[in-house]
């Protein structure tokens, strides 16, 4: 089994009276791709954001490609973050600039180029999400939802990243947009070796690009592998979202495949 790169123990994240992650352990090995599924304010983005620093932990540790979360300095933080990107639920994208300029953003901050070449390798990502040169000037406003989340991903692929974290990739797109990022998600894990953690509530992607599910209930994960262990899951919350109706009917189909 590969490396884990992320590693999470025995994490609390409260706010206030809300305990929101109670004990939580997890580890990601590299090139894996993760789907995170729980309930509504299960705290599935509480996780992502407490992995990669943005929400403060009450207790426990959390280690992402070698790097300790508490003992790690600025520097060895800030270096270890220019090593994942981030595509946000909400906010995906600055609305003042054009898609290249989003791309780019994080170019500029951490990459010492000229800008012609920051053109092109900004030009190649937006490529390798499936949209056109035509799409680079347009601004946030004018793109679809489809165009929007894949403008997002090309930035958060823009500086090479090792680990991606997505939170509801395919969250408001229809079904043939939805299958078609988690297509180009697969694609670029199997050609960049990317490892990806996704927060999500689509079943179809659990089936599609998957390759270990955990699920998070009362703060703690409380069922963890592949789709076949999830539908033997015993924890009430699991069973009803693989063994109810649209989850046995995407377990039926992937059982018999359509003739
Ligand atoms: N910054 C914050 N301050 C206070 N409470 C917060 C904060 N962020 C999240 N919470 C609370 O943490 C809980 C978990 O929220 P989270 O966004 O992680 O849920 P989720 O599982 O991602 O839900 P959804 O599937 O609806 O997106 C919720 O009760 C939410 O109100």
């Amino acid at each position: 089994m590969a490396e884990p790169i992320i590693i999470a123990k025995d994490l609390e994240v409260s706010f206030g009276n809300n305990t929101v992650l109670d004990g939580l352990s997890l580890s990601v090995p590299r090139g894996e791709i993760l789907g995170v599924v729980g309930a509504s304010g299960s705290g599935k983005s509480v996780l992502l954001r407490t992995l990669i620093g943005l929400v403060a932990k009450t207790r426990g540790s959390v280690s992402v490609l070698g790097v300790d979360q508490d003992s790690a300095s600025e520097e060895e933080w800030q270096a270890v973050e220019r090593r994942w990107g981030v595509l946000f639920q909400r906010g995906a994208l600055f609305s003042s600039l054009t898609v290249l300029q989003n791309i780019q953003f994080l170019m500029r901050e951490t990459l010492d180029i000229s800008q012609e070449l920051m053109d092109e390798v900004a030009m190649a990502k937006l490529e390798m999400v499936g949209l056109t040169p035509a799409d680079a000037t347009k601004f946030p406003s004018e793109l679809s939802g489809g165009m929007t989340k894949r403008a997002a991903l090309a930035r958060a692929l823009s500086i090479d990243p090792e680990i991606v974290f997505l939170d509801e990739p395919t969250s408001g797109l229809d079904p043939i947009s939805a299958g078609e990022l988690d297509e180009l998600i697969k694609t670029l894990q199997k050609t960049l070796g990317l490892t990806v953690f996704m927060v999500t509530h689509d079943l179809e992607s659990l089936y599609a690009i998957c390759d270990r599910v955990a699920a998070i209930a009362d703060g703690k994960i409380v069922a963890d592998g592949p789709i076949s262990t999830m539908l033997k899951a015993k924890h009430p919350w699991v069973k009803a979202y693989f063994r109810g109706q649209r989850g046995n009917l995407l377990a039926a189909q992937r059982e018999q495949p359509a003739l």
